[in-house]
């Protein structure tokens, strides 16, 4: 795989709304050839693949960001369900461990045109006293590196990580490996639920290849401006 990514087809918009019309209302302003789509858990438990093949049907790459958890078999199965539903892109936790990855890659290199498979490391809303509390000492960077080349081995296109992660990985795992990063906020956006976070020219100069940007878009009062500003900033980085 080469990184080619171009600055303006860098984002990835997360498409995190409550209904349809309201997610519609953003897509129709938007340009396929200027960014993708992120499906996520909310629109995607309440609209199902119906929603995706629409946003397909329009010309965008979707990312189905379902973060497939489980067992090697079922989560193999989703990957292949997320196959025929022609996705660019989708993921798995790599906590669900090597056979789970391995089982996913499996499935999907028997697929005519499989997605990329991306692995989640630590969430961007985790700081390292959130990992402590569920058992996991170390700093988040620790257990991205760990995560990230867990993910290599066992076959993964590239990893969710932080952008603050995003040089290290790239450092230790090379050019081909993708880094996918959310916690990325405009200089002066709230941060929200989010803990480890960098601005757009920041994360990419760190090596990050795609940046999944929500609410600075998706609540902005001029969502458009917003991705115009956005990348202004990656055009002057
Ligand atoms: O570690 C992760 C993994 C996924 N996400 C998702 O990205 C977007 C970020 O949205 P913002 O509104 O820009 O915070 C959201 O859909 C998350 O589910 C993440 O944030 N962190």
């Amino acid at each position: 795989m080469t990184q080619s990514t171009h600055p303006l087809t860098r984002i990835i918009v997360a498409l995190d709304f409550a209904a349809e019309a309201e997610a519609l209302a953003l897509v129709e302003r938007l340009d396929p050839a200027r960014c993708r789509l992120k499906v996520g858990k909310e629109l995607f438990t309440r609209l199902g693949p119906a929603f995706v093949e629409t946003l397909q049907r329009r010309g965008f790459e979707v990312f189905l960001d379902l973060k497939f958890h489980d067992i090697p078999n079922t989560v193999a199965a989703a990957c292949a369900a997320a196959a025929d539903l022609g996705v660019w892109m989708v993921n798995v936790h790599v906590t669900g461990g090597a056979r789970m990855i391995e089982a996913a890659r499996e499935r999907l290199s028997r697929m005519p045109q499989p997605p990329l498979l991306i692995g989640v490391t630590v969430l961007t809303s985790l700081d390292e006293s959130d990992l402590a509390a569920i058992g996991c000492p170390g700093s988040p960077r620790e257990r991205v590196l760990a995560l990230a080349r867990l993910g290599q081995a066992s076959g993964l296109d590239g990893i969710v990580c932080s952008p603050l992660e995003a040089a290290p990985v790239r450092e230790a795992l090379g050019r081909d490996f993708l880094l996918v990063t959310p916690g990325v906020r405009p200089a002066g956006a709230a941060a929200g639920d989010q803990k480890r976070v960098m601005t757009p020219p920041e994360a990419v100069a760190a090596g990050a290849d795609h940046l999944v940007i929500g609410r600075p878009i998706t609540q902005a009062v001029d969502p458009l401006a917003a991705i115009a500003e956005i990348e202004r900033s990656l055009t002057r980085a």
